[in-house]
């Protein structure tokens, strides 16, 4: 299965968290966090520093990084979608965020995040990982590819 990376870049002073809305691909038009696949020799925080500098131009250290959920999406219908994902969250780094070809940076408040605008699993974990919880959980989406059938924890 296809491992992945993903980084929450989290504005604490200000309340507010940074999502890219995905303008490619898997997912197009979904608000979410910075990541993607690994590369080969890469380990899980190079793969997060890089895909955020990729898409959000944001440069993290990864000593910054706090590890925040191990997710694995299963989509029986359609296993090229199927991801196992690892999920940091920063809450220092530096430059500003820019625009890049795959995704569209926007602060949100962290109280009125656009969870319907996310992949359907957020709901379940983000809310509860930003309170200090470290889910690990398997998502099988439903036959639409859309929503989620069944939740199972992992190990
Ligand atoms: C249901 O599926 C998903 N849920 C959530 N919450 N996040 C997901 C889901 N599927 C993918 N993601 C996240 C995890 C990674 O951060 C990215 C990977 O997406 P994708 O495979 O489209 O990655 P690309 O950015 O195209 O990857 P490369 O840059 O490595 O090509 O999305």
């Amino acid at each position: 299965m296809t491992l992945c990376a993903e980084v929450f870049v989290l504005d604490r002073p200000n309340g507010r968290m940074l999502l890219g809305r995905k303008k490619l691909g898997l997912g197009a038009g979904n608000y979410q966090g910075f990541g993607g696949k690994l590369e080969p020799g890469e380990t899980l925080a190079q793969c997060a520093v890089r895909e955020l500098w990729e898409e959000s131009g944001l440069k993290a250290k990864e000593d910054n990084l706090w590890y925040m959920a191990h997710l694995i999406f299963l989509f029986p219908n359609k296993p090229q979608w199927s991801q196992d994902v690892h999920v940091f969250r920063l809450e220092h780094w530096e430059g500003e965020p820019q625009e890049t070809e795959e995704m569209k940076p926007e602060w949100f408040d962290l109280k009125t995040l656009p969870l319907t605008q996310m992949w359907d699993d957020v709901q379940y974990w983000l809310p509860q990982a930003l309170e200090g919880a470290r889910p690990k959980l398997r998502f099988i989406y439903a036959a639409d590819g859309r929503k989620v059938e069944r939740i199972e924890g992992l190990e």
